[in-house]
C-alpha cells in the first residue's frame, strides 16, 4: 500500500520537472515542518472529500492524502496537474484522488466536505468567496495582512468590509503565520493560515447580494459616520433615498464609523435600508 504525508517537498519539486513561475502565483510550500502541521488544523472536521485548490507539485496532496478519504485537488496549470496525476498515480487509480485542470474560479465545484488549500495568492479573495458561502470548513493560506482582516473584530484597525463578509459565512480564525522562508521561491509578504468554520448568522439580512452592495458602500468611507456613509454612498448601494434610511436609524448608530458596528449592527441598517431607502420597483 502506498504511503502519503511524508513526500520531500524539495524532491516533489525537482519531479515536476518545471520551474516555478511566479507570475501564475507559483510559490511552493517547501519546509516540512508548515506542511505536517497544516492536517493538524483540519483534526475534527469530515474528511470524506477534501478540496484543495492550486496543487502544484503536491507536498500539501500528499500530506491530505494521509488524512482524507478522498481529496480533489484544483490545478491551473496544465503541466503541474499531468504532475500530479503521475505522482499519485496510485491514489487515482484507487479513486482517492481527482486531479481537475483548470482556473479555480470557472470550474464548477464538487461536491466537498472541507478544503485546505494554499491559495493562489492573486485570486486568493474570490476564491474564499466562492468557497465561504458552500457552507462548508476550510484552512487556507493567505498573504498575512488579508488574513488579519478577514479574522479582525469590531474596533480593531483591521475590522473592515472583509471581516463583517468573511464573518457573515463562517468564524474566521488566524491558525499559524507562516514566513517567506517557507516558500520556494518566496513570496514578497508573510503569509498566514487561516481556519473558517461556517455558521449561519446570529441576525437576518433582506438578501446576501443587497447585504454585500450595503457594506461595500458604506465601507469606502470607514472615517466618516454611518450618517454620512449612508448618504454619500448612495450611488454603490443603490439606494434612492438614503435620506430616509438615515431618519428612520437609530441616532446613535448614525453617528457612530463603520469600523466601530458588529456585523449585527449592519445587518439591522441594511434591512431598515432594504425597506425604507431603495428605490421604487416598476414605477416610472
Ligand atoms: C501558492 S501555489 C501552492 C502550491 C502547492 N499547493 C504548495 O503548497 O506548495 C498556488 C498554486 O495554484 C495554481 N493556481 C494559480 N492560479 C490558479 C487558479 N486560478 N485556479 C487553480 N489553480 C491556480 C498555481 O499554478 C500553483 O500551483
Amino acid at each position: 500500500m502506498t504511503e502519503y504525508g511524508n513526500r520531500d517537498p524539495d524532491a516533489l519539486v525537482r519531479r515536476a520537472g518545471k520551474r516555478a513561475d511566479t507570475r501564475q502565483d507559483q510559490h511552493f510550500l517547501v519546509d516540512d515542518r508548515v506542511l505536517d502541521r497544516i492536517p493538524s488544523y483540519a483534526e475534527g472536521l469530515d474528511l470524506a472529500h477534501v478540496l484543495e485548490i492550486g496543487g502544484g507539485p503536491g507536498a500539501l496532496t500528499d500530506r491530505l492524502l494521509a488524512v482524507a478519504d478522498r481529496v480533489t485537488v484544483v490545478e491551473r496549470d496544465p503541466d503541474f496537474a499531468a504532475h500530479l496525476r503521475t505522482e499519485f498515480a496510485d491514489a487515482v487509480a484507487a479513486d482517492r484522488l481527482t486531479v481537475v485542470e483548470g482556473d479555480a474560479l470557472d470550474i464548477e465545484l464538487p461536491d466537498f466536505t472541507a478544503s485546505v488549500s494554499n491559495l493562489p495568492y492573486g485570486a486568493s479573495s474570490e476564491i474564499a468567496f466562492r468557497l465561504l458561502p458552500e457552507g462548508k470548513p476550510t484552512v487556507l493560506m493567505f498573504q498575512r495582512e488579508f488574513a488579519e482582516r478577514m479574522a479582525a473584530d469590531p474596533g480593531t484597525d483591521d475590522y473592515g468590509r472583509l471581516s463583517v463578509t468573511a464573518g457573515h459565512y463562517a468564524d474566521a480564525e488566524l491558525v499559524e503565520t507562516v514566513p517567506k522562508g517557507a516558500f520556494d521561491p518566496q513570496p514578497r509578504v508573510t503569509s498566514a493560515l487561516v481556519r473558517t468554520t461556517p455558521r449561519e448568522p446570529d441576525y437576518t439580512v433582506p438578501s446576501d447580494d443587497f447585504f454585500m452592495d450595503f457594506l461595500r458602500a458604506v465601507f469606502t468611507q470607514r472615517r466618516k459616520t454611518m450618517r454620512n456613509a449612508v448618504r454619500n454612498t448612495a450611488h454603490i448601494s443603490g439606494l434612492g433615498d438614503p435620506d430616509a434610511v438615515v431618519d428612520a436609524a437609530d441616532e446613535e448608530l448614525m453617528g457612530a464609523r463603520a469600523g466601530n458596528l458588529t456585523p449585527a449592527d449592519f445587518a439591522d441598517l441594511a434591512s431598515l435600508a432594504y425597506e425604507v431607502g431603495q428605490p421604487e420597483q416598476g414605477g416610472d
